[in-house]
C-alpha cells in the first residue's frame, strides 16, 4: 500500500516537473517574459536619464529616508521613475557601475526582444559583450575621472570603478593602468571583428603614411617635365612587378590562364635535322642526300622541391563583401568551407614513384636512321624538302618538314602508309599540315618509350602552380611540357580506347590529379565502376571525397539499378542547386559560392556552401548495354545543365562503338579523349577523325576539344601509388559521413494512386496544372524549379494531377503524358472535379 502511495506521489511530482517545464517552453509566456524585459530596460532608460538631471537633488533623500518614507506618496523624489526608479538608478549607477551601467538595460532589452521572437541574436555573445564593456567603461571612467569623485553627486565609474581603479594603480601605476586598458580595449575589438588585425596592421606598418606619401610624389611627378620622370610611370607603363606578383594579378583579374609567348628559343628535346638545302637555321653546303642535325637534349620539366601546403589556406578577411539587400549575416568573418577540417594535409608529391627511366633522352643513332628513311621514302615517291625537324617526346618523335615549293601537301598525306612501311613502325601519325606553323608532322614511335610518371606531373611547376578551378593533368605532350586542363571548362569528358590501352591509368591520373588539389570540403566524387575492381582502392576516402545516397551501402557504386537511382539523385541535386542559384541572383557555383562565402546568403533560407561534384562512370558501355536509355537520359541531362552547378561528368567506355557512344553523349561531351584503339572507324565515333587507331598504346592518346587533337603520353600513375595517397587522405581526420546526395523517389515508386488523397488537394495544385498544361510537358522537375519547391513535394503533386486525369501514368524518367490539351480542357476538368 505504502509502496502504492510513493509511487502514486512520484508520479504526480514527476507531471507537475513537466508541468512546470512546459510552461517554461510555452511560447507565449516567452513572449510575456521578453514583453517584460524590454519595457523594464525602458524605465531603467527613463531612471538613469532622470537620475542625470535630478540625482542631486534626489541624493539626500534617498540616503537619509527609510524604506517607509520612501514607500509614502509625499517622499519629495523628483525623479520621472518615482522613488523606486531613483534608488535604482542610485544604486547602479554610482554604488556600482557608473553610466556604463546602460549596458545592463541595453543586454535586458535584447534578451526580451529574443524572447518575444522580434529579433534573432546569440544572447551569450551579447551577453559576454555587455558584460565586459561594463566592466571596462566602469574601470575607465573610475580612472579617468578620479578627481570628479569628490565633488559631484555623480559617479561616471562608480564604486566599482573607483575601487579597481584605485587598487590597480596601486599596483602597476598610473602608465600601467592606461596600458591595461589599452590592451584589454584591443583583445575586445578583435573579439568584434578579425578585421581589427588587419587595421592594427596597416597603423603599425603606417602603410596609410607611406600611401600618402606615395601620392604626393606621383603628384609632383606628374607636374616635373617628362626627362625627369620614372620612364615606367610617367608613359604610363606599370612599373616592373615581380613574377610572383605578376602571377597574383593575373589569377584575380582573369582566371583563364593567358599563354603568353615565350622569348623564341629552341626546346631542348628538339633536333634541326638540315638537309642539303639552304635552311635558315644552320647554312650548309649543299651536298647530296647529306643531312646535318643540331641536337639538343631534353628538358625535363623542373620537379620544385616538395613544399607542404598550409593546411588552410584562409580566405583573405581583406576580400570585399558583396552586399545584399536581402540579407546580411550576423557573422563578420566569411565563410570558411575548410574550418570543419581545417586540419586537413594535401597529399605530397612523394607519396608518389620515382621512375629511373623517365628522363627523356636522345637515341641519335635511331634518330639518324629514322631521317633518312623519311627522306629516301619521300624522295623516291619525287618529294624533295627543304628541312626537318625533330622533336623527341617521352614515346613519339615528331619530325617537321618543311617541303620544297610546288610539293602538294595531300600527295605526302597519301604516303602515310609508305613511310610506315619505310620505317617499318606502328604508330605512325601524319599531320598535314601542322595547324599554325606550316609545316608538315610525321609522328614517329620511339624504339625505347620513356615513362611520363605522376610525380614528374603532379609536381611540375605548371600544376603547383596552377589557378584552374578543377586541374586536371593528363600527362605530357610531344614538346615533354605537362599538359593540363580545367575541367570546369570543359565541362564533361569522355574517355575511350580499346582494352588494356591505359584508360584505367588515365582515370586514375585524373582523379589524382584533383585530389592532390582540392580540399575535401570543396570536391566529391561519384565513382560509379560496374567492373567493381577499377575503383574499389578509392573506398577509404568515403569520409572525405565520396558522395552517395543515403541509403547507399558502399560508395562506390557498382549495381546498375542503384547508378540509375544516383543519377536520378544527382538530376534532383542539379535541380536544387539551380534553385539556390536561382535565389541568390546568380549564374554560376563560382559566384554562389563567393556570396555564400562572403556571408550575404542567408544558409536558414537553404542556401549551403557547394562543393564541385565529379560524376567518374568507368565500362560506361556495360551500364548502357544493361540500362539502355534509363542510363542515357539522366547522364545527357546533366551533360546538357550541370556546368553551372558544378557538377561534372567523366564516363569512359572499352567499347566505342555508335550504340554505345551515341549522339546525344557525343553532343554533349565536348572534350574527348582517345586511347588506342584497333579500327579506324572506332577512332571516328571517338573523335569524329581517324588517328586513334595509329596510337601505340600504353597510355598514348589523342586529347580532343574543339578543333585538333593533341597526342598526349598519359601520366603513368599506378595502383600502388593511387593506393599511398588514398591512405594518406584516409588517416586523416573526415566528416562523419560521407557526402549525402539527395533522396531520390522514383516517378513511379514513391507513392501508390490509391493512396492520393483527392479531398486534401496541394495548395499549388491548381498552378502546377495550369504550368503542366501550358508547357504540355508532365516532368516533376519542372514543377520543381519554378515552384522552388522539394522532389516529394513535387512527386505528390504530379500523382494527384495523375489521379485528376491530367497528366498519364510515370513513363521511367521520361516526362509523363498531358492529357489536357489546352487551358480550356484544363478548366473543364477542374470544374468537374472541385
Ligand atoms: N601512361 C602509361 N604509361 C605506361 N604504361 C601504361 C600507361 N598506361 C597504361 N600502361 C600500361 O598498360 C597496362 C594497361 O593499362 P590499363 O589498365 O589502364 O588499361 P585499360 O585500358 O584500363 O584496360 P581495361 O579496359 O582492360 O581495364 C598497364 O598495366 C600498364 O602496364
Amino acid at each position: 500500500m505504502a509502496k502504492k502511495n510513493s509511487t502514486k506521489d512520484t508520479e504526480q511530482s514527476l507531471s507537475l516537473f513537466g508541468k512546470i517545464r512546459a510552461i517554461f517552453k510555452n511560447e507565449t509566456i516567452h513572449f510575456i517574459v521578453g514583453l517584460v524585459l524590454v519595457i523594464f530596460s525602458v524605465y531603467l532608460l527613463l531612471a538613469f536619464s532622470s537620475f542625470f538631471f535630478t540625482g542631486a537633488a534626489d541624493q539626500s533623500i534617498i540616503d537619509s529616508a527609510n524604506s517607509q518614507e520612501l514607500a509614502s506618496v509625499n517622499n519629495g523624489v523628483k525623479n520621472y521613475a518615482g522613488s523606486r526608479g531613483a534608488q535604482l538608478a542610485n544604486y547602479l549607477i554610482n554604488d556600482c557601475f557608473g553610466i556604463s551601467s546602460f549596458f545592463i538595460l541595453v543586454f535586458l532589452a535584447v534578451a526580451g526582444l529574443k524572447l518575444m521572437r522580434v529579433r534573432v541574436v546569440r544572447l551569450w555573445k551579447w551577453f559576454i559583450g555587455c558584460s565586459l564593456l561594463l566592466i571596462w567603461f566602469s574601470v575607465f571612467f573610475g580612472f579617468a575621472f578620479v578627481e570628479q569623485y569628490q565633488d559631484s553627486f555623480l559617479y561616471l565609474g562608480g564604486m566599482h570603478g573607483y575601487n579597481i581603479s584605485r587598487w590597480l594603480v596601486s599596483q602597476v601605476g598610473t602608465p600601467g593602468v592606461w596600458m591595461i586598458l589599452l590592451v584589454t580595449a584591443i583583445c575586445f575589438l578583435i573579439y568584434l571583428s578579425a578585421r581589427t588585425v588587419i587595421w592594427l596592421r596597416k597603423l603599425f606598418s603606417l602603410s596609410f603614411l607611406k600611401r600618402k606619401q606615395k601620392e604626393e610624389e606621383e603628384k609632383e611627378e606628374g607636374e616635373t617635365p617628362e626627362e625627369f620622370t620614372d620612364s615606367w610611370t610617367a608613359k604610363g607603363k606599370k612599373k616592373p612587378v615581380p613574377a610572383s606578383e605578376v602571377a597574383e594579378t593575373d589569377i584575380k583579374e582573369d582566371e583563364t590562364p593567358v599563354e603568353v609567348p615565350e622569348p623564341v628559343e629552341e626546346p631542348e628535346n628538339e633536333i634541326t635535322l638540315d638537309l642539303g638545302g639552304v635552311t635558315e637555321k644552320e647554312p650548309v653546303k649543299p651536298s647530296h642526300g647529306e643531312v646535318s642535325m643540331i641536337i639538343e637534349t631534353p628538358a625535363p620539366d623542373p620537379v620544385p622541391p616538395v613544399v607542404e601546403k598550409p593546411a588552410v589556406a584562409e580566405p583573405s578577411f581583406e576580400v570585399e563583401t558583396v552586399e545584399d539587400e536581402e540579407y546580411k549575416g550576423p557573422e563578420k568573418e566569411p565563410y570558411n568551407p575548410r574550418l570543419d577540417l581545417e586540419n586537413y594535409r594535401f597529399p605530397s608529391v612523394d607519396l608518389m614513384k620515382h621512375y629511373d627511366n623517365a628522363e627523356p633522352t636522345i637515341d641519335m643513332a635511331e634518330q639518324n636512321a629514322n631521317k633518312d628513311k623519311i627522306i629516301n621514302t619521300l624522295r623516291s615517291f619525287g618529294i624533295e624538302i627543304s628541312t626537318i625537324k625533330a622533336t623527341v617526346g617521352p614515346t613519339v618523335t615528331l619530325y617537321e618538314i618543311t617541303p620544297e615549293q610546288g610539293v602538294r601537301i595531300s600527295k605526302i598525306r597519301g604516303l602515310e602508309d609508305d613511310i610506315a612501311l619505310s620505317l617499318s613502325a606502328l604508330g605512325i601519325r601524319i599531320i598535314a599540315p601542322i595547324p599554325g606553323k606550316g609545316t608538315i608532322g610525321i609522328e614517329v614511335p620511339n624504339s625505347n618509350p620513356k615513362i611520363v610518371s605522376g610525380q614528374s606531373i603532379i609536381g611540375s611547376k605548371k600544376f603547383q602552380e596552377s589557378t584552374y578551378d578543377l586541374p586536371v593533368a593528363l600527362g605530357k605532350t610531344i614538346t615533354n611540357e605537362v599538359f593540363m586542363v580545367d575541367l570546369c571548362k570543359m565541362p564533361h569528358m569522355l574517355v575511350a580506347g580499346a582494352t588494356g590501352q591505359g584508360k584505367s591509368v588515365g582515370l586514375n591520373a585524373i582523379i589524382t590529379s584533383l585530389l592532390y588539389k582540392k580540399h575535401p570540403a570543396e570536391l566529391k566524387f561519384v565513382l560509379v565502376d560496374p567492373k567493381k575492381v577499377e575503383f574499389s582502392i578509392y573506398s577509404v576516402i568515403e569520409h572525405h571525397f565520396l558522395a552517395k545516397l543515403p541509403d547507399g551501402e558502399d560508395a562506390i557504386i557498382t549495381d546498375v539499378t542503384k547508378v540509375v537511382q544516383t543519377l536520378n539523385s544527382i538530376c534532383v541535386e542539379m535541380d536544387t542547386r539551380y534553385d539556390l542559384l536561382k535565389a541568390a541572383h546568380v549564374r554560376n557555383i563560382k559566384e554562389y559560392n563567393e556570396k555564400f562565402i562572403n556571408r550575404t546568403l542567408n544558409p536558414e533560407k537553404g542556401h549551403k556552401f557547394m562543393p564541385y561534384i565529379v560524376v567518374v562512370i568507368d565500362e560506361f558501355g556495360d551500364l548502357i548495354m544493361t540500362a539502355g536509355k534509363e542510363v542515357e537520359l539522366p547522364i545527357a541531362r546533366i551533360a546538357q545543365l550541370a556546368r553551372a552547378v558544378g557538377i561534372h561528368m567523366i564516363i569512359a567506355t572499352q567499347r566505342p562503338t555508335t550504340n554505345i557512344i551515341t549522339g546525344t553523349i557525343k553532343a554533349n561531351f565536348p572534350a574527348r579523349v582517345a586511347f588506342r584503339v584497333s579500327a579506324m572507324i572506332d577512332s571516328r565515333t571517338i573523335l569524329d577523325r581517324p588517328g586513334a587507331n595509329q596510337l601505340i598504346g600504353r597510355g598514348d592518346m589523342l586529347f580532343l576539344q574543339g578543333a585538333d587533337p593533341v597526342r598526349v603520353q598519359c601520366a603513368f600513375i599506378d595502383t600502388p601509388e593511387v593506393a599511398e595517397i588514398t591512405k594518406f587522405i584516409a588517416k586523416q581526420q573526415g566528416y562523419p559521413t560521407a557526402f549525402y546526395l539527395p533522396e531520390y523517389v522514383g516517378e513511379d515508386g514513391g507513392s501508390d494512386l490509391g493512396d492520393v488523397d483527392m479531398g486534401r488537394l496541394d495548395p499549388l495544385f491548381e498552378d502546377a496544372a495550369r504550368l503542366i498544361v501550358i508547357h504540355q510537358q508532365g516532368s516533376t522537375s519542372l514543377i520543381q524549379r519554378k515552384f522552388a519547391i522539394g522532389y516529394n513535394r513535387a512527386g505528390r503533386l504530379m500523382d494527384q494531377l495523375e489521379k485528376a486525369g491530367i497528366v498519364g501514368p510515370a513513363q521511367g524518367s521520361k516526362a509523363r503524358e498531358v492529357l489536357c490539351v489546352d487551358e480550356n480542357d484544363l478548366q473543364m476538368r477542374l470544374n468537374n472535379l472541385l
